[in-house]
């Protein structure tokens, strides 16, 4: 269980889906880019924009209900990939890299991307932006609104 939180907006997050597309440049020219959904599909339309690439496959595992892990299962695989050479992985993290192993596992072939990486996982990625503790939860824009927070003083919850 995570003891602080990471949050972000959708402006840092624009903006370091950016970064990681400037440090993309010089790997490709990609033939599609595969998004693991659901985390990967934003990052995945701001970095296939910037590299201006068009065509979008799609991978899906689910492995966690909010913060807790189960068992991870393949709901859809990337048909249109083949063994992944020449297409561009995206995800929003790495964690533990349950989800990595099992999509690296699926095409092997593929350069994987990720915005955010935590340690444990840190080695299964190709590229990536931003190192992240492991005892921190990022929080992404899609799950998260703005709401009110007491004064510090009075109980605030500290930023991470
Ligand atoms: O390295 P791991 O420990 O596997 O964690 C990373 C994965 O967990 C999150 O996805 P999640 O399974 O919550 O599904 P979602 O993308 O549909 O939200 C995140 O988007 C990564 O895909
Ligand atoms: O929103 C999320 N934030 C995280 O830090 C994380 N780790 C695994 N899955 C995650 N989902
Ligand atoms: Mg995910």
């Amino acid at each position: 269980m995570a003891n602080r939180y990471f949050t972000v907006s959708w402006d840092q997050l624009h903006r370091d889906a950016r970064a990681l597309a400037w440090r993309l440049l010089d790997k490709g020219p990609f033939q599609g880019v595969v998004a693991i959904t659901r985390g990967g599909l934003i990052p995945a339309a701001i970095i296939a924009r910037e590299l201006d690439c068009r065509v979008i496959e799609t991978v899906s595992v689910v492995t966690y209900d909010e913060e807790s892990m189960g068992k991870p299962q393949v709901v859809k695989a990337p048909v249109a990939a083949g063994d992944g050479t020449g297409w561009l992985l995206i995800d929003d993290l790495v964690d533990t890299g349950t989800t990595a192993k099992i999509v690296r596992a699926l095409l092997p072939g593929a350069h994987f991307a990720t915005i955010y990486a935590k340690p444990a996982a840190k080695p299964l990625v190709d590229s990536f932006v931003t190192e992240v503790s492991q005892d921190t939860w990022i929080l992404f824009p899609w799950d998260t609104e703005v709401q009110f927070v007491p004064p510090i003083a009075k109980g605030g919850v500290t930023p991470a």
